[in-house]
């Protein structure tokens, strides 16, 4: 059993600090955000994550996972130090470290006794040398020694826990292999490969598998526009290219691009990364590039469909990024949306748990409905921007019955192009053939 503290309880440090508590762990939440913490006390969880709020109950009743402000004695009272605060896209593109640098800080201030520092906010490589420096320049006692280590976070929004317990491997990079081992017996409960590296080669890591899984969307959804203009099915397309074990089918769906917290801002981090490092990393430039054109195609194709916008009436099915999350960090909705308002359209939106964050950045330039049936009444086209599955499982014939236009635009591919056709709608979908009823 070890004490941990875990410094920022968002997605990572929450979902995280719960899973070590989970395998028998004694660990402390904290944050300087008091109402986050005020909440989580009190037995509220602050995002929406499936199955999370059992497991942090349970492991609260145990005694082994408790929440904090008290930063500094949490701090003191630990064996490992996790730092999980944000590192958000800074006006350059660059990771913005300042979260990062405070909380190192913090750390120095309070180091009362040798302890494990490990990062797992995605930082940029050369970042764990600097909590490093800066936790040293700041100790209080200049006796005190500690390792930094580095062990980023692969967890996915909306499958948070069940990634975090059934983690494929466990990356730790460090500079000492006393701390390399404990936090490689850290994470023995969890069953997994480990990979032990330098802090640089884990920093690289962390950003390198994000860009990939980023380049294997923008390549499938670049591959969708020829489908497009040459008569393929991307999804016959990408079923065939994912059967060869070499390329795999996962993170081949076409569609409206990736968005969220991590895939933008981490593309364009690497960009800067490696710019600094004087190499011009054009191949993600084309990636972020496509992703950013893909986003509007949706836009394109329902003016195709209807000309103007000008007062038609628009129901948005889906606003978070994807299915299972209340986030609406860069979702492609945030583009999607002001653009069809900029057309003059009236827009009807529902999503089943972002709606109340989308409020935040729509206000009321757009009406939130909280059923998918009522959304699309007597609306002149539907849009699907997250495949939620109170929207892929809407009965087309139902649909077609309360739209006033029978238009459906898919920007996830979620309905058969057929049973569409066979209930009488114009429907496009991302690299599809289009479907007309007379056709
Ligand atoms: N959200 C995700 O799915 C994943 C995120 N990551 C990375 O993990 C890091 C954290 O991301 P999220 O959890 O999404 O961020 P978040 O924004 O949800 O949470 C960060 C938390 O840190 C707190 N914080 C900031 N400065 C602090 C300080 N000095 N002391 C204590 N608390 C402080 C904030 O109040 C906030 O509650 C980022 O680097 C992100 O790139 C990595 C894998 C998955
Ligand atoms: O660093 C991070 O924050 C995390 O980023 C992603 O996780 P997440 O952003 O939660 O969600 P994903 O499931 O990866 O989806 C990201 C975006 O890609 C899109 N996507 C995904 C898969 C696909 O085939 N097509 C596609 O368009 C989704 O709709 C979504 O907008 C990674 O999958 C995690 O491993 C990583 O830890």
């Amino acid at each position: 059993m070890k004490k941990i503290t875990v410094i920022g309880t968002g997605y990572v440090g929450l979902v995280s600090g719960t899973s070590f508590a989970d395998i028998g762990n004694e660990v402390i939440c904290c944050d300087i955000d008091s109402n986050k913490i005020e909440k989580l006390k009190q037995g509220f969880i602050p995002i929406y994550e499936p199955g999370l709020e059992e497991v942090v109950k349970k492991n609260t009743q145990l005694g082994r996972l408790s929440f904090t402000t008290d930063i500094p004695g949490a701090i003191r009272s630990s064996d490992i130090i996790y730092i999980a605060v944000g590192t958000p896209m800074s006006v350059t593109g660059a990771a913005d470290l300042r979260f990062v640098t405070e909380a190192a800080k913090t750390i120095g201030q309070h180091l009362n006794d040798y302890k494990v520092v490990v990062n797992k906010s995605t930082v940029p490589v050369g970042t764990g040398k600097l909590v490093q420096r800066m936790i040293q320049s700041h100790l209080s006692n200049p006796h005190v020694t500690f390792d930094v280590v580095s062990n980023p976070e692969f967890l996915r929004e909306g499958s948070a826990l069940k990634d975090c317990m059934n983690m494929e491997r466990a990356v730790i990079g460090a500079t000492s292999e006393k701390a390399a081992s404990i936090i490689a017996e850290l994470h023995k409960p969890f069953n997994t490969e480990i990979v032990i590296t330098t802090l640089e080669s884990a920093e690289m890591i962390k950003y390198a598998s994000n860009a990939f899984l980023a380049t294997k969307i923008s390549f499938i959804n670049a591959v969708a526009n020829i489908c497009e203009r040459v008569g393929a099915d991307v999804t016959e397309v990408s079923r065939g290219m994912g059967l060869d074990s070499r390329i795999g089918s996962r993170f081949l769906n076409a569609g409206i691009g990736y968005g969220g917290s991590c895939f933008p801002k981490d593309t364009h981090a690497l960009v800067h990364i490696a710019e600094s490092a004087g190499y011009d990393f054009h191949l993600m430039k084309s990636v972020i590039r496509t992703n950013d054109q893909q986003r509007l195609v949706v836009v394109d194709k329902v003016k195709e469909v209807l000309g103007s916008l000008r007062g038609r009436t628009i129901a948005v099915l889906g606003l978070a990024f994807k299915p299972n999350t209340d986030d609406m960090r860069d979702a492609p909705s945030l583009q999607i949306i002001p653009a069809l308002l900029r057309e003059g359209a009236k827009i009807k939106a529902y999503d089943p748990i972002a709606a109340k964050e989308a409020v935040v950045h729509f206000g009321d330039q757009i009406e939130y409905v909280e059923e998918p049936y009522d959304t699309i009444l007597n609306a002149d086209a539907a849009l699907i921007l997250t495949e939620w599955e109170q929207v892929v499982s809407m009965d087309p014939k139902q649909m077609r019955k309360l739209m006033n236009m029978p238009v459906v635009i898919d920007g996830r591919n979620i309905f058969s192009p057929k049973t569409m056709q066979e209930n009488g709608f114009i429907y496009h979908s991302i690299g599809r053939p289009p479907i007309h009823p007379e056709a």
